[in-house]
């Protein structure tokens, strides 16, 4: 593991780390958040998923999660969006395909299957990483995101119950595979038999028998990409005679920026240290 760096935040830590995936056939990078209540226990972990365009960074910068990470003792992951490097591929003029927008799943089709495994990467071959290098409570794991990554946190939550005790997003794209801004890029990774795309999919998962206890999901009623993308409207109907719990807010005025999610930012982790015990 190369340490890029490491700096004391709210008495802990917040360290940026980079090593070689080998589900992504790529250097991946990826943020960790340490509280300081790790140097006595072993603490919660919480994953973060960013959305399209984002790295590691965006969220570490302007999320604002530090101060209730430390308070709650939780630790926050942050992982890079998609493989980088120069040979992987890319669309360079299309911000929602290929580097920064590998939509957590693991992609079947050329040239992306070569490194796009995402999903791999988040759900078995990170957690096994970060596990060996820092003092982690595995038993207690909470997962969130935003926009593209709150698809990924809510999809991963749905097949992965047993793992994840705690399940919230932001904005989170909940159909993908029916709205304007995600099925083309689920059409090339995954090929064009739509059959394929349900399992990366939060509402056919549901439709499919998939659960999960709860979810919280934030919404700005102020967002643009509301309609086209995101949709939230329809998890609600997904739910509807499931017994699955959904908290959905929608915020007047907020859009779809880190100002709303900062805004929103010590709820989220407030629901799942109370879910994490
Ligand atoms: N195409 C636009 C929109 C992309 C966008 O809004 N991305 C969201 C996630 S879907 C984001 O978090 N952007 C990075 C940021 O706000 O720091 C752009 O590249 O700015």
């Amino acid at each position: 593991m190369k340490v890029l760096s490491q700096n004391t935040a709210f008495g802990g830590m917040q360290g940026v780390f980079s090593h070689e995936s080998q589900a992504c056939q790529s250097e991946m990078t990826f943020a960790v958040y340490v509280p300081p209540k790790a140097i006595i226990e072993p603490c919660p972990v919480v994953w973060y998923l960013s959305g399209l365009t984002c790295t590691h960074a965006n969220v570490m910068e302007k999320g604002e999660y530090r101060r209730m990470a430390s308070e709650l003792g939780l630790i926050i992951v942050c992982p890079d969006t998609s493989p980088r490097g120069n040979d992987v591929p890319d669309e360079l003029t299309n911000w929602q395909m290929g580097k920064g927008a590998g939509f957590y799943l693991d992609a079947t089709e050329k040239p992306w299957a070569d490194h796009y495994q995402m999903y791999t990467y988040i759900t078995e071959e990170l957690p096994d990483f970060v596990r060996q290098h820092f003092r982690m409570d595995m038993d207690r794991q909470g997962i969130f995101g935003h926009s593209m990554g709150g698809h990924g946190a809510m999809t991963i939550a749905l097949k992965n119950p047993e793992r994840f005790k705690s399940c919230s997003a932001f904005a989170p794209i909940v159909q993908p595979s029916t709205a304007e801004w995600s099925a083309p890029a689920l059409e090339k990774y995954l090929g064009p038999d739509r059959a394929t795309w349900r399992q990366y999919d939060a509402c056919a998962l549901i439709e499919d028998g998939a659960r999960f206890p709860e979810f919280l999901i934030d919404q700005g009623k102020a967002d643009s990409f509301l309609d086209d993308g995101l949709r939230p409207w329809l998890f609600e109907q997904a739910i509807e005679g499931t017994g699955i719990g959904l908290t959905l807010r929608m915020h007047e005025r907020y859009d779809h920026s880190y100002y709303f999610i900062s805004t929103f930012m010590d709820d989220h982790l407030t629901w799942h240290a109370e879910r994490l015990g």
